[in-house]
């Protein structure tokens, strides 16, 4: 299997864990997108479910499959959140997210979810997070060089700010910047996300610890679940 098709694989195992009833959160990125798609699917053949989106880019998506959605303020509690990731800690679950630069709708959603289903392709399972990626970290665009100093302090050693392809700031859905944190092998997730939470600033980061209920992997030859 290319790693389209476990992508692909995984979104399709996911979808079948979401019944009729459910309120879903829809994750953002092209793993989650091949898991909308199968959603799709179920829903043209009956499956009653609302989604909940956690990007534009997946609204329209989701719309464009009629799939009945509703935001997070008309379902403040949904039964299960399917979404990728950047990397996976095996052991812990704990995640990074964010290379797509959803990260605080998805922790939003995920934070309001009875289950919170994680789907990767072989790619991302890690031992130590910040093993691959970078840490994606939202700022408010007022002060944003002077909270880039604070993130130094809190240990970043390489900040790249996420550029469009004309050299603009990215900008999220919630309209601020990203920076892509490198603090090397993160070893205490504890430490880090509070040093994150308590600058001024900072939206919000992309390291989801004590988060997720399973994760689906789906590699070349099979599909492997994690659970905690
Ligand atoms: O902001 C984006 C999200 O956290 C994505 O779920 C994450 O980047 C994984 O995306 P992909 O499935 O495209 O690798």
């Amino acid at each position: 299997m290319t790693v389209a098709e476990c992508k692909a694989a995984a979104g399709k195992r996911a979808a079948s864990f979401v019944e009729s009833g459910m309120i879903v959160g829809l994750g953002t990125g092209s793993t989650a997108a091949y898991f909308v798609q199968s959603l799709g699917e179920r829903v043209a053949q009956g499956l009653k479910i609302i989604g909940v989106p956690t990007s534009e880019a997946t609204r329209a998506l989701a719309s464009s499959l009629s799939i009945p959605l509703g935001s997070l303020d008309d379902y403040p509690q949904l039964d299960i959140v399917i979404d990728g990731a950047d990397e996976v800690e095996r052991g812990t679950l704990n995640l990074i997210k964010g290379l797509g630069g959803a990260l605080l709708r998805e922790k939003l959603v995920a934070q309001a979810a009875k289950r919170f289903v994680v789907i990767v392709d072989a790619t991302k399972p890690v031992e130590c997070l910040g093993e691959r990626v970078p840490v994606p970290v939202e700022v408010v665009p007022f002060g944003s060089k002077s909270t880039v100093l604070r993130l130094r302090d809190a240990g970043a050693f390489d900040i790249t700010p996420r550029l469009t392809s004309s050299g603009d700031h990215f900008i999220t859905d919630n309209g601020n910047f990203i920076f892509d944190c490198n603090f090397g092998l993160i070893r205490d997730v504890k430490t880090l996300s509070s040093c994150l939470d308590a600058i001024v600033g900072v939206v919000e980061h992309g390291i989801f610890a004590h988060m997720t209920s399973d994760v689906i992997i789906a590699t070349e030859k099979e599909i492997v679940q994690w659970s905690e």
